[in-house]
């Protein structure tokens, strides 16, 4: 049994179907990624999984326990962390205040700011904070402010806010997005790298090479319904995605 099992989900806008009858089952461990065209439901099927959207009908349970109709920061403390397309950082503070953010977050419900409007700096959180840091390559860096970091930095930084928090689940909406080639490289062996700690992930990304590099498995949407599961190389070779997907290129 999987840790995140999604059954029959459906979820409308008014007149259009976003999803439809959606089934995914995500073993503990793996990185599954989810593909299909632009407009094919994925980000709303994500939404679904961290408390922003409730589907119409159907089931997501995490590790055994309902995910809907409970709070997001609920889910986050259940174990499941999100990085968005669009770093969700806190731009005026630096590198290290921004990795402890969500660790006070998860243990206070809240972070706190002393007179000279710092975060306080718990010893033994901020030496969690720099081992991440270390992680994800930003170690350099750690006193700067957030603000000044390249795109790709700061969406290394978000992942880093969300390692911190020792997440089971892991969600990632199109990771390089926008990186240049060198910065999706490194992503990908950040990716592979972080996955060493049976993180398990599940993967939004346009980018095959990506998709390819990093998926143990991969459902593919289309117009909301999933059309093919499988490993890569079964997905690669299936006319039925080749045609939804790219409209017949190859993929
Ligand atoms: N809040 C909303 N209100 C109305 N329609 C929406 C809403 N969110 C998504 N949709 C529609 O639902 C469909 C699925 O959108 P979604 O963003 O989930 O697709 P996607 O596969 O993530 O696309 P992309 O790859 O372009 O990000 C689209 O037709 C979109 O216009």
């Amino acid at each position: 049994m999987g840790i995140l099992q999604v059954q029959d989900v459906n979820k409308s806008f008014g007149g259009l179907k976003a999803l439809h009858n959606v089934n995914l089952d995500v073993e503990e461990g793996a990185v599954h990624a989810i593909i299909g065209p632009n407009g094919a439901g994925k980000s709303t099927l994500l939404n679904c999984f961290v408390g922003r959207l409730k589907p119409d009908t159907g089931s997501v349970m995490f590790n055994g326990t309902s995910l809907l109709g409970i709070a997001p920061h609920e889910i986050n403390q259940a174990g499941v962390a999100r990085v968005f397309q669009t770093p969700e950082i806190f731009g005026d503070l630096s590198l290290i205040e921004n990795v402890m953010i969500p660790t006070f977050a998860k243990r206070d419900g809240a972070y706190t700011v002393n007179a000279w409007g710092r975060i306080d700096q718990a010893a033994e959180i901020r030496e969690k904070a720099e081992h991440i840091l270390e992680d994800v390559g930003l170690a350099e860096k750690q006193e700067m402010h957030a603000n000044s970091l390249s795109r790709g930095d700061k969406r290394r930084l978000e992942l880093a806010m969300c390692l911190v928090q020792e997440p089971k689940l892991l969600l990632l909406d199109e990771p390089t997005a926008g990186m240049s080639r060198a910065d999706t490289n490194n992503t990908i062996d950040l990716l592979k790298r972080i996955g060493e700690r049976g993180i398990t992930k599940i993967v939004i990304e346009h980018d095959m090479h990506v998709v390819f590099s990093l998926a143990s498995k991969i459902s593919v949407l289309a117009q909301g319904t999933v059309i093919a599961e499988g490993a890569p190389e079964e997905i690669k070779g299936d006319p039925r995605v080749q045609e939804a997907y790219l409209g017949g290129a190859h993929l």
